[in-house]
């Protein structure tokens, strides 16, 4: 289907979280990343504390020590260690990995109350320690998966898993905030606690590990050989070798370009304000309670983006809106340095969130529908690794400029003084690069798109009052189901594989509309009883052509676009190349124009792939029982010419058809189209709900146990 968008997912109807071993599984996956994040918060924080005598140069870099401590491994050393992890006994590996982390957080306060000069740096050895141990668990997790859960409901299983790492961020995040806010209880009650919140979260992270430790220990997961070959880094998580394969993808057009550029932005500015919103909010005077919410609220404007994204304005342009969503992101960062308080600071790193979340769905959207397929994989390689080491290199940056740059305080005549922060100087600088890199990245995105339609606020408009911009875009934009078709002479099986392709799809969860040419429609029925009727001799070559072609567009309009729009997979038996080589190439009409006449009643709709049957006419015609209709009692020369119109139609496009020798045994030849037809149908990970930060290496959607 030429128009179309990929494969619709399964219906999947039942709940992956039924399967018990994959459901204890995802909540120990879900304490180990709320004790994570929870980690990360506490320890930028108990850096700032303990630096807050020092320098403000000091101040900053210790902040930036603990964030590339946190962040940078995962990113730049993933594949060494992943190729390591492979051949370590999985279950071990993450109770192991689990059971140490918690031993260094809790170590974290403990050394700090024995010695105060050491706490520093025990904090980063320790942090340093865990992030290494994080590399080993990560790809034993991700490996696990597949051993518990069905292949048809992977994709679920993996979406469950992002939500546990990504979600578990605003919950953390919260959590901290509300330690932070009882922190002087915290300390009345147990006096000796040096910084009572930021201990508590890390006792606290150090508790989840070990019951996440509990609960894998006592999973009964499947024996797996311990790879021993060779080391195999996986490409995919090697940011770096990502971004460098991925540049060819860049050469596919400005749209890429413009995707990679915004999530770049983005990214970069939500790394900004994870690196410097500690400092920036002790200078607005909220301490932990405020990064707490801070954090928070930026992880809950990308969660709020990635879900509605796709729902946004629906009927305005995906690229422009692409385009509006890293200006906004952009926009959003720059007013969180320039503005001084530290509820709007919120109500900011919520709107930049949004920004980076819509950006990040709507690009993996029009990358997935506008690339061609030999460049698609590299394009997301590209987006992944861009997206993951511009958050690094924020986050990491953003302290150290801001304690280059210092926190000055002009004298504006008089008492009045205006504080400027090093902190909110590097957001506003941020913010004003991120501005001018979005309006680049707005072009990119918008040069050459060939459905332009008028100037970007009238589009704006109509689609805010719920116009149709053109009908064409919105149908462009809904076809989202699979178009198979099945081809060939009389007798030669089209009708029995049909139905066993439709059983087999709909068994995995699709929804099939197994169809057929002509008479699918009640004019469609009609037709067909004019068409085979053999009392009919007289209807002239041209007449056939238009009758067949009147079927066809009632079909197409009535029951095969719908379907196709609402993510069915659609089987048909027969189709136009039935008209090419019936009524071309048998009754000798120019192909050429049966072709377009064709083509304007099926408005120009072309399946995804043709299943051609292939059969002498003797085989065919005499498998079937019956009476010969009006076609069927053609001649054999007739039906000789059909069959050589079939093979050359697939002969000039073999990308898009599968020929099979319809004397092969029935379940053969269903075998075969099983075969061809698997590659098509839906990746069990959705793309576009793949990670958007680089914290935890993104989830494969594979991997062989
Ligand atoms: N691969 C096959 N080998 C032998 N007979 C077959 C095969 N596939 C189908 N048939 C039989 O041939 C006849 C015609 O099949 P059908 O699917 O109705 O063909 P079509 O729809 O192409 O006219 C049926 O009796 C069917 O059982
Ligand atoms: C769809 C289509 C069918 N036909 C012919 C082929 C068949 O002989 C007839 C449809 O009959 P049908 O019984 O559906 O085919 P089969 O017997 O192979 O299952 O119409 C055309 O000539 N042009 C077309 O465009």
């Amino acid at each position: 289907m030429s128009r179309s968008a990929p494969l619709g997912a399964p219906a999947e109807a039942q709940n992956v979280l039924a399967i018990t071993p994959f459901r204890r599984l995802w909540i120990s996956l879900s304490l180990s990343n709320l004790g994570d994040w929870l980690s990360l918060l506490a320890l930028v924080s108990l850096a700032a504390i303990f630096t807050a005598e020092s320098s403000t140069l000091v101040h900053y870099l210790a902040v930036t020590g603990v964030v590339a401590i946190k962040l940078a491994p995962a990113v730049l050393l993933s594949p060494l260690v992943g190729s390591l992890a492979d051949r370590l006994d999985r279950r071990w590996t993450m109770v192991g990995g689990d059971v140490l982390r918690g031993l260094l957080y809790v170590s974290i306060p403990v050394v700090g109350l024995l010695s105060s000069g050491f706490a520093l740096q025990w904090l980063l050895i320790a942090s340093l320690l865990a992030e290494i141990v994080a590399l080993l668990w990560t790809p034993a997790r991700d490996a696990t998966i597949p051993t518990l859960v069905p292949k048809r409901m992977l994709g679920q299983a993996n979406k469950l898993t992002l939500l546990a790492t990504y979600g578990a961020a605003p919950v953390a995040a919260l959590l901290f905030a509300a330690l932070a806010s009882v922190s002087n209880l915290l300390g009345a009650l147990v006096p000796s606690m040096a910084n009572p919140e930021a201990d508590v979260a890390l006792y606290l992270n150090a508790l989840t590990f070990f019951v996440a430790a509990i609960v894998v220990a006592s999973l009964p997961l499947p024996k797996h050989a311990v790879s021993k070959g060779s080391l195999s880094p996986n490409r995919d998580a090697n940011t770096i070798h990502a971004v460098l394969a991925g540049r060819t993808a860049v050469g596919s057009g400005p749209l890429v370009r413009g995707v990679v550029t915004g999530l770049a932005v983005t990214a970069a500015a939500g790394g900004l304000v994870l690196g410097v919103g500690r400092p920036h909010v002790e200078n607005l005077g909220a301490g932990n309670a405020g990064f707490g919410v801070l954090v928070a609220a930026l992880f809950l404007g990308l969660g709020l983006g990635v879900v509605s994204g796709p729902r946004v304005l629906k009927q305005f342009s995906r690229r422009r809106l692409l385009g509006l969503a890293v200006v906004l992101g952009a926009l959003a960062l720059l007013f969180t340095g320039a503005i001084s308080d530290m509820v709007l600071s919120a109500v900011l790193a919520l709107v930049l969130g949004l920004g980076a979340g819509l950006t990040w769905v709507i690009g993996t959207g029009l990358i997935s529908v506008e690339v061609e397929e030999e460049q698609r994989d590299s394009a997301f390689a590209l987006l992944h690794g861009t997206g993951r080491l511009a958050l690094l290199l924020g986050a990491v940056l953003a302290p150290l400029a801001a304690g280059f740059a210092g926190d000055h305080e002009i004298p504006l005549g008089g008492p009045l003084t205006y504080d400027l922060y090093g902190s909110g100087l590097v957001l506003m600088a941020g913010g004003l690069i991120a501005v001018v890199a979005a309006v680049v990245a707005y072009r990119q995105a918008n040069t050459g798109d060939p459905e332009a339609g008028p100037g970007l606020l009238p589009e704006l408009f109509a689609a805010l009052r719920g116009v149709t911009p053109t009908a064409e875009e919105e149908e462009e934009a809904r076809l989202t189901g699979a178009f198979i078709v099945l081809e060939g002479g009389e007798g030669a099986g089209k009708s029995t594989q049909v139905r066993e392709l439709t059983v087999w799809l709909r068994d995995q969860g699709f929804e099939v509309v197994g169809t057929r040419q002509p008479g699918a429609t009640k004019l469609g029925m009609r037709l067909r009883g004019i068409l085979l009727d053999r009392e009919n001799s007289h209807i002239t070559d041209r007449a056939e052509v238009l009758l067949y072609a009147a079927d066809k567009a009632d079909h197409v309009e009535q029951e095969i676009l719908p379907a196709l729009r609402r993510g069915a997979v659609v089987i048909s038996d027969r189709y136009v190349d039935s008209l090419l080589a019936y009524q071309g190439a048998g009754r000798d009409l120019a192909v050429e124009d049966v072709g377009e006449i064709s083509a304007w009643a099926t408005q120009g709709l072309v399946p995804d792939l043709t299943v051609l049957l292939d059969v002498r006419p003797e085989d065919g015609l005499s498998r079937l029982g019956g009476p010969a209709d009006r076609i069927e009692s053609e001649s054999v020369e007739f039906h000789t010419r059909v069959r050589k119109g079939f093979r050359s139609l697939a002969e000039a496009n073999p990308d898009r058809y599968l020929v099979l020798d319809a004397r092969e045994p029935q379940e053969k030849i269903t075998r075969e189209i099983q075969r061809r037809l698997r590659p098509l149908l839906p990746d069990p990970i959705d793309s576009s709900s793949e990670a958007v930060t680089g914290m935890i290496p993104v989830i494969r959607p594979e991997q062989e146990a």
